[in-house]
This record gives C-alpha cells, sequence and structure tokens, in this order.
C-alpha cells in the first residue's frame, strides 16, 4: 500500500552543486559515438536470452543500421556468448570498421576468460566494471573506497598487461563506474582518475569511461549536472572518451542521455526500442530521430523501420508498443478529428510544395523518412471528423468531396462508427458512401439520354429515358448545357428540382476513368445532396440529380411517396 508519508522510506536525489552548470545553453549538433549494448544489456533483461541465431541476426542488422561500436555479450558469463563472439571472430563477421565489446566483471578468472574469447580480433574493446556507490560498497560487496578503488585498479592493470600479450588486436579499454549517477562524485572522479593512472591512455589513445545510470533515480538534468561535473574535474579529460548509459527507470532516459550529450558526453550505449534491465536502456532510435528533426543526421539508418522493429522483436521475443516514437504500429496515425483536419490540409500544402521545410501539423516527422507510408496516417472512429473521412475517400477511393457534402457524410460516418463502436475502414466508409448517394437509384433511374442542338443556337435539347417507380417515361428539356436541360425536362414532367451547387471532377486513369459529379439541389424548399458516377460528365450529373431526388423521397413518410405518373 502506497504510504501517507513517503519520505519516511524514501529520500530525495542530492543533487550535484554546479550552479555555473553551462549544459543547459548548449545543442546537440553531431551525433555522439554510438554503442548498442542489445546483445548484453538487453540480452541479460530477456525472458529467454538469445540463441546464436538470433544473436547473429541482431548483430548483422546493428551493422546494416550504421553501429561502428557493438558489445556482443559477456562471453566470460556463458557459453553461448562465448560462442557466439568466438564465431564472429573466426568467421570473420566484423566488418574492418565495426569494433565488437565486451563485458566483464573485475575478476581475474573473467577477464581471462574474455580474452580467451577475443583472441585474433582485429578491433575490440574490453568494458570492466565494479559498483562505486555507497549502498553496494556497503551491502554487496563490503569494500571501503579504497578497497573499491584497488578492485578497479587491479582489473585495470591485469586487462592492459593482457592487451599488450596480443598487440595483432586493436584494443580500447573501457572502464564504468556501476551507478555512477548514486555515487559520491569525488569518489567517482578519484577511481576513475586511478583506473587511468592503472592503464595510461593519451590523447591519441584514449580510454572510453563510461558514466552509467545503472537505476535512473532522478530527474534527468541531475545527470547532466553529474557529468558536466565529472568533465570539469577529472584530470586528462582529453584522454578520455566519456560515454554515458542511461536506463530508464522513471521515464526519462532519453531526456537524460539529450542533457549528458549537451553536459559533454563523447559517447552513448543503449539498445535498439529501448528493451533492457526492469524498464530498458535508453532507446537509441528515439535518440538518432530526435537528433534528425533538427536537422543533424545521426549516421545511424532508419530509413525502413519497421522491419527493424520486426526483427528486434523476433530476436527479443518481446513487442514493440504500438505507440512507441517513430517506430509503433500507430504513432503516425490520427483517429481525432481535429487531428485530421490539420494533417489532410497539411498534406495538401505539401504537395504544393514537396521540396519545403517539414510543416504538416501533428507529424513531427515525415513517415516516409522512415519507410512508412501516408496510408494509415489517418483512421476514422467515433473521434473523428469530416476531415478524416473525406481524406480517406480522396486518398484511397479518388473521391474529393465538395466541403458540405464532406459535412453531410461525416455524420453518416459517424452514425456507423457510434453504432457499431469500432474503426471504420476505408472500404467501410466508401460503401456507406456508395449505399447513401451512388447507389440511390430507385424509384428515378436514368436509362439512356441523347443530346441535340442546332446550329447558330446557345441551347441544347436533352431527350432521356428514365424509369420511375419500374415504368419507362421519355422526359425532354431543353437549356443552356446538359444538366440545365434536364432540370427543365424534369420541370415538364411536373418535378421542380433547382440547382443550388454542383462539382465534377474525373476519378481513376485511362481506360478505368469516369466521371463523378455532386450536386446540391433544392426540392420542396429542402436542400438535398446527390452523387452520380459514370463514363460520361453528362449522365454523371444526371446520375447526380436523380440520386438526389431518390434520397428526398426516401427521406419522406411513405404516405407522402410520389408515383410514377406524378413525378414525370
Ligand atoms: C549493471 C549491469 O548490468 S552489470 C552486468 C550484469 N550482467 C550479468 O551479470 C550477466 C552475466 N553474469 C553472470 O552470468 C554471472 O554473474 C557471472 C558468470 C559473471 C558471475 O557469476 P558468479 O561467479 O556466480 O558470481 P555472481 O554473479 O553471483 O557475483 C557475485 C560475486 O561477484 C562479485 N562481483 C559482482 N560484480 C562484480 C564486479 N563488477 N567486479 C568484481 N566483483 C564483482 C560480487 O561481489 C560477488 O562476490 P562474493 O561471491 O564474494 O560475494
Ligand atoms: C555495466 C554497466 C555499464 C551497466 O550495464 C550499468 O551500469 O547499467
Amino acid at each position: 500500500m502506497m504510504l501517507s508519508d513517503p519520505s519516511k522510506k524514501y529520500r530525495p536525489f542530492v543533487a550535484v552543486d554546479l550552479p555555473d552548470r553551462q549544459w543547459p545553453s548548449k545543442r546537440i549538433e553531431t551525433p555522439p559515438q554510438w554503442c548498442s549494448v542489445d546483445l548484453r544489456d538487453g540480452n541479460q533483461s530477456l525472458i529467454d536470452p538469445m540463441d546464436q541465431e538470433r544473436k547473429q541476426r541482431f548483430f548483422d542488422m546493428l551493422v546494416k543500421i550504421g553501429f561502428k561500436q557493438i558489445e556482443v555479450g559477456f562471453p566470460s558469463a556463458s557459453q553461448t556468448d562465448f560462442d557466439f563472439v568466438r564465431t564472429l571472430i573466426e568467421e570473420d563477421r566484423i566488418p574492418e570498421d565495426v569494433t565488437i565489446q565486451v563485458l566483464t566483471q573485475a575478476r581475474t578468472h573473467l577477464i581471462d576468460r574474455s580474452f580467451e574469447a577475443l583472441k585474433g580480433a582485429k578491433n575490440a574493446i574490453v568494458h570492466v566494471y565494479n559498483a562505486t556507490d555507497p549502498m553496494f560498497r556497503r551491502v554487496v560487496f563490503n569494500v571501503d573506497k579504497s578497497e573499491c578503488v584497488e578492485i578497479a585498479v587491479d582489473a585495470t592493470r591485469q586487462i592492459r598487461s593482457r592487451m599488450l600479450e596480443a598487440p595483432e588486436t586493436n584494443w580500447t579499454f573501457q572502464y564504468s563506474p556501476e551507478l555512477f549517477t548514486t555515487t559520491e562524485m569525488d569518489f567517482a572522479v578519484k577511481i576513475v582518475e586511478a583506473v587511468m593512472d592503472a592503464y595510461q591512455p593519451t590523447p591519441e589513445h584514449r580510454m572510453i569511461v563510461n558514466l552509467p545510470a545503472t537505476v535512473e533515480v532522478a530527474t534527468p538534468n541531475n545527470y547532466a549536472d553529474q557529468v558536466e561535473w565529472f568533465c570539469r574535474h577529472v584530470n586528462n579529460r582529453e584522454s578520455l572518451i566519456v560515454s554515458v548509459h542511461p536506463h530508464n527507470d522513471r521515464g526519462t532516459g532519453v531526456a537524460a542521455a539529450e542533457l549528458t550529450l549537451m553536459a559533454g558526453a563523447d559517447r552513448v550505449e543503449g539498445t535498439l526500442f529501448a528493451n533492457g534491465e526492469r524498464t530498458g536502456n535508453v532507446d537509441i532510435v528515439t535518440l538518432a530521430m530526435n537528433m534528425y528533426t533538427q536537422g543533424v543526421h545521426p549516421q545511424l539508418d532508419f530509413s525502413n523501420i519497421t522491419p527493424i522493429m520486426r526483427e528486434v522483436e523476433y530476436c527479443n521475443q518481446l513487442p514493440v508498443h504500438p505507440r512507441h516514437p517513430y517506430v509503433g504500429d500507430l504513432v503516425f496515425t490520427a483517429f481525432s478529428g481535429s487531428h485530421q483536419d490539420a494533417i489532410k490540409k497539411g498534406m495538401a500544402a505539401r504537395r504544393e510544395d514537396p521540396e519545403a521545410v517539414w510543416a504538416v501539423p501533428y507529424l513531427p516527422i515525415d513517415p516516409l523518412d522512415v519507410g512508412r507510408s501516408y496510408e494509415a496516417v489517418i483512421r476514422v472512429n467515433s473521434q473523428s471528423g469530416k476531415g478524416g473521412v473525406s481524406y480517406l475517400l480522396e486518398q484511397e477511393h479518388g473521391i474529393e468531396l465538395p466541403r458540405r457534402l464532406s459535412m453531410e457524410f461525416s455524420q453518416v460516418v459517424q452514425e456507423v462508427a457510434e453504432r457499431t463502436g469500432k474503426e471504420i475502414t476505408s472500404q467501410m466508409i466508401y460503401q456507406a458512401f456508395a449505399d447513401e448517394y451512388l447507389e440511390q437509384d430507385s424509384p428515378m433511374a436514368l436509362i439512356s439520354h441523347r443530346l441535340s442542338s442546332e446550329p447558330d443556337s446557345p441551347k441544347v435539347t436533352l431527350e432521356a429515358m428514365i424509369e420511375a417507380n419500374g415504368e419507362r417515361q421519355a422526359l425532354q428539356g431543353q437549356g443552356n448545357g446538359p444538366l440545365a436541360a434536364f432540370i427543365k425536362a424534369l420541370a415538364a414532367a411536373g418535378h421542380d428540382v433547382e440547382i443550388i451547387d454542383y462539382h465534377e471532377h474525373s476519378r481513376g486513369q485511362g481506360a478505368d476513368a469516369e466521371a463523378i459529379a455532386y450536386v446540391e439541389v433544392r426540392i420542396e424548399g429542402k436542400a438535398v445532396f446527390g452523387v452520380g458516377t459514370d463514363e460520361s460528365i453528362t449522365s454523371a450529373s444526371m446520375k447526380g440529380v436523380l440520386s438526389a431526388i431518390n434520397r428526398h423521397r426516401s427521406s419522406q413518410p411513405a404516405a407522402a411517396n410520389v408515383t410514377a405518373d406524378s413525378l414525370v
């Protein structure tokens, strides 16, 4: 049960003293060095750790995306990891410009085994860690500060001499004071400097110091303060590649990584889509795409993001959330009416000027840039409005509703959405449109027509054969155009119809092209829409008028329904 006074059980984070912090006014203008830890930190958090096949697939994908540093496992911990590293090396599966990294505890036999695994590698990072946080020193290791330093320094010396014994490999050394963010900052600097003394990095041959937020315990500005504080206090900063390794316990892993980059970090360790211990590691995809939306290329390629997500889901045997930034199945989809309206307008503006800076409301990124289509951008349910309905009819069925008709028809769709409580697909919308307007051919339907004109006369004569309540009727009228002539013909037969508004366009292309006519008419004082389609624009407009009449009739009480005679 939640405590009424949590302060008795939990203490607030104690911030580092950095009143002249510089990072808030910095910007991220270049990508960091990226290191994927999917195959280690990600893997160690899975219900079923990856087998060889999954690890290999994941590795190949990381290479394809553009990762140059990949932590491939903890080879001293499991035979699977050991064998995987051996396979990568022995089967020459690591590109020249890619460096593999392995993790080890600061224990001699594990270090030895790690080097055994790395034998013959062209480029390798040996990553050693020990916990430096006071609670871990006391509870887990039962060591004081100097014993803690000794663990790190001993391991560093062993690793250094192992590296010197195998000069054929291009080695990089990495040290992580585990739980950096809950370690006393002066002690973190002290232990890193002791490790540096033992390893002797230089600006030409730098070592990586990785400052993990092993458990995220504070707002991300604190992590940034700590990284800036560390960078300003550590000796020989230029001999270090400062790396961060954020976790996401408070849900702010991405923010933390971004702020630490502003604070001076050179490198980020994380995973794809945030898999990792507990609530996960920082999500490198989100970080990279966040940079991209600021105009900075991350040097990782997520041009086809959906297959990457599916591959990660396969390898991790865990789903990626449908709302996961940049990739989730629903992140490029708007259901709500006002969002759809704005997107539709933004997309229309973009079609006018496809080279302009991206400015489509509610879409922080062009879905095409990550290999997604515009297809799912708008989906319709009871939260949607006319914009979404018109967008789908236009995009998927080539039907460009005039504004007032779109307002009317959206009510039809809304009724279906509310009745079913479900999403209405574009096919369902089209069917509703066809039922409501296109298939309104009773009691009146057009059978045929003929147009003629006299030389030097602006008028045309229209003769039409229609069916009304099952009976054929011949009509004739004259007007300035075919539609006007048809209206006259209807009037001569006793049916007064006044045209209020008229739109037409062609639908489809080539042999399949047809005309669609939207007609708004006034009948018995009421405005009614009708829509007709046909290969001929004249027939489409006449059918549109009949569709309106039929809709008007079907909206009248049965007793008032007219007979064929009264219509024509
Ligand atoms: C934050 C992180 O993600 S760190 C990475 C964590 N990842 C993993 O642990 C995954 C792989 N690990 C393993 O499979 C195992 O832990 C192994 C094989 C490496 C070691 O297994 P074991 O020898 O059984 O030891 P175990 O993991 O239980 O570790 C406990 C001992 O190691 C010590 N230890 C733990 N971490 C470290 C370290 N980084 N450096 C030195 N000693 C350490 C502990 O103090 C403890 O010592 P004690 O037995 O004297 O009390
Ligand atoms: C080994 C270290 C870097 C780690 O995984 C962590 O602290 O989360």
